[in-house]
């Protein structure tokens, strides 16, 4: 489904991610982890077209889609959520995840809220659908930014620390809806994370970046007790 071929991408003279490569195929939970800095979102944004590599290429489903503008990208059914998400505070919510159906996922009007009103429905914020974002707490804008992603109708779905800053059970419960995704609907994701116990739980294989490299990869069971990983991680405040 995915294919991110020798990848570099340098800021100045630092070098983000440096001959990065990595595969995904169809109906895989990929958990992708490091240590702060080591270029995760930034493989995302490259990925996803808002950020030129220096080298390399990525492909979707076979298409070479390096470089290409990442409206288009959202078109050819790659979705995301961002770390920081940026609602229009003063719209609804059915009326943010309608406005990624309707330019995301290409959706006309009628389909594009009765896309919208699935989704909501699905990460359970219909009692909130006709609230202002803005009025939102944190989970609910965390799973109104995952809606409005899925609106976009994707195929591959990247997901960029969507469960930071929830308690235990919040972590869980959007974790195993995340799980869902891939079980029941066969949408293919990868998912940046830092909470170890929410990708460990639900991903079926993790990939580690180092410092822009690939540190190691493997099942969750390989990768929490992969020596060289838990010195990466030496420092931090993660339990593998
Ligand atoms: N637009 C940019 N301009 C300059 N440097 C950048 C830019 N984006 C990222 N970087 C640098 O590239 C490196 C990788 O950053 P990136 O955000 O991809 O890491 P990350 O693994 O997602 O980190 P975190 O877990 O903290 O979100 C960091 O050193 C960061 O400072």
């Amino acid at each position: 489904m995915l294919e991110v071929r020798d990848v570099t991408k340098r800021f100045g003279g630092l070098v983000a991610l440096n001959n990065v490569s990595l595969s995904v195929s169809k109906g895989e939970l990929l958990g992708l982890i490091g240590p702060n800095g080591s270029g995760k979102t930034t493989l995302f944004n490259v990925i996803t077209g808002f950020y030129k590599p220096d080298g390399g290429r990525v492909l979707f489903k076979g298409v070479d889609i390096t470089g290409m503008r990442p409206h288009k990208i959202t078109r050819l059914g790659i979705g995301r959520t961002f770390q920081i998400p940026k609602p229009f505070g003063r719209m609804t919510v059915l009326e943010n995840v309608m406005t990624a159906a309707f330019y995301g996922g290409n959706a006309s009007g009628s389909e594009a809220r009765e896309i919208a009103e699935r989704w909501i429905e699905y990460v359970k914020l219909r009692e909130k659908a006709h609230q202002e974002a803005r009025t939102l707490n944190v989970v609910e804008r965390k799973l109104m930014e995952l809606a409005r992603a899925l609106s976009t109708n994707p195929e591959l779905l990247l997901l960029d620390e969507l469960v930071a800053g929830l308690n235990p059970s919040e972590t869980m419960e959007v974790a195993n809806l995340v799980r869902r995704l891939v079980d029941e609907f066969g949408i293919t994701v990868i998912m940046v994370e830092h909470v170890m116990r929410a990708v460990m739980t639900i991903s079926d294989r993790v990939f580690v970046l180092h410092r822009g490299m690939k540190l190691a990869e493997g099942t969750p069971e390989e990768i929490s007790r992969d020596p060289k990983v838990i010195e990466a991680y030496l420092g931090e405040q993660v339990r593998l």
